[in-house]
């Protein structure tokens, strides 16, 4: 294990930003903290950075206690999402800087220099000014510069947070590849699901201060442990009282069929690729469908349709916890003994 962090808790004034919290990041890995804004994330890489110090608890990095060393001890590097670049020096300065403090010689700083340029793919740029950069090249130079100096674990706090949603996507492949190729401990914050399913090996899913759970993509989207990790991690609707996602629902027409639950089409909407389906079922429960665009042509399902609606074999389920949105029990019952797959299970 690269980075410990055992019973780690932190408030601010009586507010508490981390409630006991253990998390084990693994050597090697790209690993995401995941979360709501507010949650806890970037107090938690602070703190594994050494920018921000633990109430209780102790941080472990390499097998060295790290809890009490200063930032500058800890060989991490840090990447912000506004990255504060020294405005009056060249790019390859910049990149250089770490090296320089290090007295490096010249050969060396140049060499390590061209290589960490050709990483991020800023070779041509060495000479500008940051100024000069877009908000995308300015981010990788960032990461060069904290890898110049060959950090243990690589911290990054929403480093394409400020970015346009192009250039974010762009660099979210990029930090993959560039982690394939350096494998550097990497754990970066991120509020955004998405980046986090693409890009990380391990994610922890943390929220008001606490680990909801840690696994991987496949781990948390498949098998997620509870309503929380559920709605976080991607579209849900309910189904009885099921958390279901739309996708995992498939729409039957047709007379003869009496599985799965009765209701009727009440709206189709194309997005893209797929078409969402608003089904209002005859108990009254208001369903969400997501098919593909072929899907929808075969069924040939139009507003007003009779239809109905089942769960895909294997597919991930979470009981939902929440009254208001508790389905009448007898629609539980009838849409279990209609065959509805793993519906029944609670977790
Ligand atoms: N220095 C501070 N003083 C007081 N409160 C703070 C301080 N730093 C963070 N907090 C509070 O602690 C909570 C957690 O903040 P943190 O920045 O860790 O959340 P986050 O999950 O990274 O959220 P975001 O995605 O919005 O950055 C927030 O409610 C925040 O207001």
């Amino acid at each position: 294990m690269s980075i410990e962090i055992s019973n780690v808790g932190k408030r601010f004034g009586d507010f508490v930003a981390l409630d006991d919290v253990s998390v084990n990041i693994p050597s090697g890995r790209l690993t995401a903290l995941l979360g709501p804004s507010g949650g806890g994330k970037s107090t938690l890489l602070r703190i594994i950075a050494g920018l921000e110090r633990a109430d209780t608890g102790r941080v472990e990095i390499e097998g060295v206690d790290a809890t009490g060393l200063p930032p500058q001890k800890r060989n991490v590097g840090f990447v912000f999402q506004h990255y504060a670049a020294f405005k009056h020096l060249s790019v390859r300065r910049n990149v250089a800087f770490g090296l320089e403090i290090r007295k490096r010689s010249k050969d060396d700083i140049r060499r390590r220099v061209d290589e960490l340029l050709a990483l991020v793919h800023l070779e041509q740029f060495g000479d500008r000014l940051p100024a000069q950069l877009s908000g995308g090249q300015r981010q990788r130079m960032a990461l060069a510069r904290a890898l110049a100096v060959e950090p243990t674990v690589l911290l990054l706090d929403e480093p394409f947070g400020a970015l346009d949603a192009k250039v974010r996507k762009e660099l979210r492949d990029w930090l993959r590849r560039l982690h394939d190729e350096v494998h550097v401990t990497t754990v970066f914050v991120t509020h955004d699901q998405e980046e986090a399913l693409e890009v990380a090996d391990e994610i922890v899913v943390i929220n008001e201060g606490r680990v909801e759970q840690i696994g991987s993509p496949d781990d948390l989207y498949d098998r997620p442990a509870n309503e929380f990790v559920m709605r976080f991690l991607g579209p849900v609707t309910q189904l009885g009282d099921q958390l279901v996602r739309p996708h995992d629902l498939q729409l039957s027409t047709g007379a003869g069929d009496r599985a799965g639950v009765p209701g009727r089409v009440t709206r189709v909407t194309r997005v893209g690729f797929e078409s969402r389906v608003g089904v209002i079922t005859d108990d009254g429960q208001a369903v969400t469908v997501t098919l593909t665009r072929n899907e929808l042509l075969a069924l040939g399902t139009e507003v007003g349709d009779e239809v109905r609606i089942r769960l895909a074999p294997e597919s991930p389920t979470t009981t939902s916890t929440t009254p208001a949105q508790s389905a009448p029990v007898s629609l539980t019952k009838k849409f279990a003994s209609a065959g509805g797959a793993n519906l029944t299970q609670t977790s």
